[in-house]
C-alpha cells in the first residue's frame, strides 16, 4: 500500500529522518512511536506530500508522492498534529469546505458528511461553531475531514495528544473502529498508546527506524528479558563458572561493587530464559560454590525500559559506519534482543577490563 524507502529530511546540517525504510499493508493500523523531536511528524509530512524530501521516495497505491501528487494524494486522509480547522464555520460548513476542496461529487457529499459526522459522533454539534467545541471534538472533527472521501490510508499525527482520559479513549475507540474500511497510521510517543491500538508498531529515534515489529512481539521482547541482580561474596571466577553452570541461565555479568567497602564483593547480573524462576538454583549453586549471597532482587524488564534502551541507545552510537548505513537498526524485536544482549555482553567485557585493571594496580 505504502513504501517508503531511504527518506531523508535534512534541515540544514541537522538530519531530521535518516534513511527510513518501510512498508504498510492494507487494513492494519500501525503506529509511530518515539520521544518528542524523534522524526514522526517530518515523517508524516513526507508521506503525505506536505513537505518534500532530501532524499529518497514515497510511493503510495503505485503513485510516487512527488512525480503524482494528485494521485498519491487522493489515497491519503491526513490530520496534522495542528488540525486544519476553520474556528468561524460550523462543523457542518466546514465539512462541506472539505468535502468540495476534495472533490467529492455533489450527489454524494450530503449524505457521506451525514454518516462520517454519524460514524465520528458529531451529529449533535453540526450547527455548532468550531470554536465553541471541546479539544476533544475539535479532535473528531478533525478526523472527520481526515475521512472524507473515504481514502485508502488514513493518517493522523498524535491524535490523542492534549487530551483528558475519557477523551482519549473515545478516540482510541474510534480509530479502532477506523481499521474496518482503512489503513491507519498513527503517530505517538506513549507506549501504551501504541500497544493499545496499533496491530504493528515503528520505534523511530533521532529520526531512525530502531526497531518494528507487533506489540505482541515487542511485549515478548520484554517478557523474555528477565534479570537476577545479586550482590555475592567471592573469587570473580568461581561465582561465574558457578552461574553459568546453572539450567537456563542465558549469560551472567560479573563486576566489582563499588558500593561496598568490603573486598571481594561482586555485582552480578543473571540473564535468564523466558518465564524461568531460577533463584533457587542460583541460591545452591552459590551455597556450593562458597560464594554467600548478601543481595538477591528479581527484575523484569519492561517495555517501557526497553523502548527507552532502544530510543537512548543511538545517541550512545558513536559507530559511524551504524549511523550511515541507511538501513533500519533492528527490522524486529528479535534484531533488537539481540542488539540489547551484544550490548550487554560489550560492556560486561568493558567492565571485566576495567577491573582486571584494578586488580593489576592492587
Ligand atoms: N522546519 C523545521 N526546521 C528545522 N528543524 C525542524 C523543522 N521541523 C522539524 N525540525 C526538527 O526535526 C526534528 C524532528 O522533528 P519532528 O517534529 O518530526 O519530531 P516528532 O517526532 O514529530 O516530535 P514531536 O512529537 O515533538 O512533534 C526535531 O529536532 C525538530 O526540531
Amino acid at each position: 500500500m505504502i513504501e517508503v524507502k531511504n527518506l531523508v529530511k535534512r534541515y540544514g546540517d541537522h538530519t531530521a529522518v535518516d534513511h527510513l525504510s518501510f512498508e504498510i499493508e492494507k487494513g492494519k493500523i500501525y503506529g509511530f512511536l518515539g520521544p518528542n523531536g524523534a522524526g514522526k511528524s517530518t515523517t508524516m509530512n513526507m508521506i503525505t506530500g506536505y513537505i518534500a524530501s532530501t532524499e529518497g521516495t514515497v510511493v503510495i497505491d503505485g503513485h510516487d508522492i512527488l512525480e503524482e501528487p494528485e494521485e498519491a494524494k487522493k489515497c491519503i486522509g491526513y490530520l496534522p498534529e495542528m488540525p486544519p480547522l476553520y474556528f468561524d464555520m460550523t462543523v457542518l460548513e466546514y465539512l462541506k469546505f472539505v468535502a468540495d476542496l476534495k472533490k467529492i461529487p455533489k450527489a454524494k457529499k450530503a449524505s457521506m458528511i451525514e454518516e462520517i459526522m454519524d460514524m465520528v459522533k458529531i451529529t449533535d454539534m453540526k450547527n455548532r461553531l468550531i470554536k465553541n467545541l471541546s479539544k476533544g471534538y475539535r479532535q473528531r472533527v478533525g478526523i472527520a475531514q481526515a475521512v472524507l472521501g473515504y481514502p485508502e490510508v488514513i493518517i493522523l499525527d498524535e491524535p490523542t495528544v492534549g487530551l483528558d482520559p475519557k477523551q482519549i479513549n473515545e478516540i482510541r475507540e474510534l480509530i479502532k473502529g477506523l481499521k474496518k474500511k482503512h489503513t491507519v497510521i498513527l503517530s505517538s510517543h506513549i507506549l501504551s498508546e501504541v500497544s493499545a491500538i496499533c496491530d504493528y508498531v515503528l520505534i523511530i529515534s533521532h529520526g531512525k527506524l530502531v526497531a518494528s515489529d507487533t506489540p505482541e512481539n515487542l511485549g515478548k521482547l520484554a517478557a523474555g528479558s528477565n534479570n537476577l541482580n545479586l550482590l555475592v561474596k567471592g573469587q570473580k571466577d568461581t561465582i561465574r563458572a558457578a552461574l553459568e553452570s546453572v539450567e537456563s541461565v542465558k549469560e551472567v555479568t560479573v563486576k566489582k561493587d563499588t558500593k561496598s567497602t568490603e573486598e571481594g564483593v561482586y555485582s552480578v547480573t543473571v540473564g535468564t530464559e523466558e518465564n524461568t524462576d531460577v533463584r533457587e538454583k542460583v541460591f545452591y549453586s552459590m551455597v556450593n560454590a562458597d560464594c554467600p549471597i548478601l543481595e538477591m532482587q528479581s527484575k523484569k524488564i519492561s517495555l517501557e525500559e526497553i523502548f527507552l534502551e532502544l530510543t537512548e541507545s543511538e545517541k550512545k552510537d558513536k559507530n559511524p559506519e551504524k549511523k550511515n548505513s541507511g538501513k533500519p537498526f533492528f527490522k524486529t524485536a528479535a534484531d533488537a534482543e539481540n542488539y540489547l544482549n551484544e550490548k550487554d555482553s560489550g560492556e560486561s567485557e568493558a567492565e571485566e577490563n576495567g577491573s582486571d585493571e584494578e586488580k593489576e594496580e592492587e
